[in-house]
């Protein structure tokens, strides 16, 4: 069996901790991600996915637990090496495109592979064939404020694959999209998502996109559970 592209054992994660105010968002979470699994994380608003998501992203701290990426421990590895991992092997999506707006749709997804040391060329050529991939073959030029949201949602979706992750986090992808957006948009994720292989957590609170995904979780009182 190959090795586990996301492995979280035991995480926990209290906020306020030690205040009357404590939140104990996640108490002992255990998540075992394959490569080439599409994971559904569905729970309700305040239950704690972004916080998980952005533990599992080297985004934030768990109080306890580990995280594994790609089978490398997490924990005591310096600010310099989390930073290098999360820009070699993790991928992210969030809920609104964070896009940079002053640069095309092309240049938002090349700019990462640059940082990346990645060949302007190349670069190009890659971030070219992603936005084809997800039907924006012809709006490379535009800026973020001349796309619509779900174009620049999946500019986004881009951005996140421009360094060919080997996991890809996503928080409530296409929740601030209208239902049939939504789904044409998802629809991409989905399909970028299978032809690369990698291992994906999509967080949503749509159970008919959950179900489209290869298993369903349940935040649940800071434990996950298979719905
Ligand atoms: N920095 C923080 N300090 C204190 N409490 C926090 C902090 N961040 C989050 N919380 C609390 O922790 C809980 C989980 O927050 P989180 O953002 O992870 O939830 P969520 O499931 O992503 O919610 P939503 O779907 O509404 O975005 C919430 O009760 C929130 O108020």
């Amino acid at each position: 069996m190959s090795e586990a592209a996301l492995r979280l054992s035991g995480i926990e994660k209290t906020y306020n901790r030690g205040l009357a105010s404590e939140i104990r968002v996640l108490r002992g979470v255990d998540l075992t991600l394959m490569p080439g699994e599409i994971v559904a994380l569905v729970a309700p608003s305040g239950a704690g996915k972004s916080t998980l998501l952005h533990i599992a992203g080297l985004l934030d701290s768990a109080d306890a637990g580990s995280v594994e990426i790609c089978g490398e421990p997490m924990q005591g590895r310096s600010d310099r090496r989390r930073t290098a991992v999360r820009r070699d092997r993790l991928g992210f999506v969030y809920q609104f495109h964070h896009l940079l707006p002053e640069f095309t749709a092309l240049e938002n997804v090349v700019l990462p592979q640059l940082a990346n040391g990645v060949a302007r060329r190349e670069a190009d050529a890659r971030a070219q064939g992603l936005l084809d991939s997800v039907g924006l073959a012809g709006r490379a030029a535009h800026r973020p404020a001349e796309l619509s949201g779900g174009e620049q949602q999946r500019v986004a979706f881009c951005r996140a694959m421009a360094n060919d992750p080997q996991v890809l986090l996503a928080d409530e992808p296409t929740g601030n999209l209208d239902p049939e957006t939504s789904d044409r948009v998802f629809a991409a994720l989905l399909g970028l998502v299978r032809d690369t292989g990698l291992a994906a957590l999509i967080a949503t609170h749509n159970l008919e996109l959950a179900a489209r995904m290869d298993r369903q979780l349940r935040l649940d009182a800071g434990q996950l559970r298979a719905i």
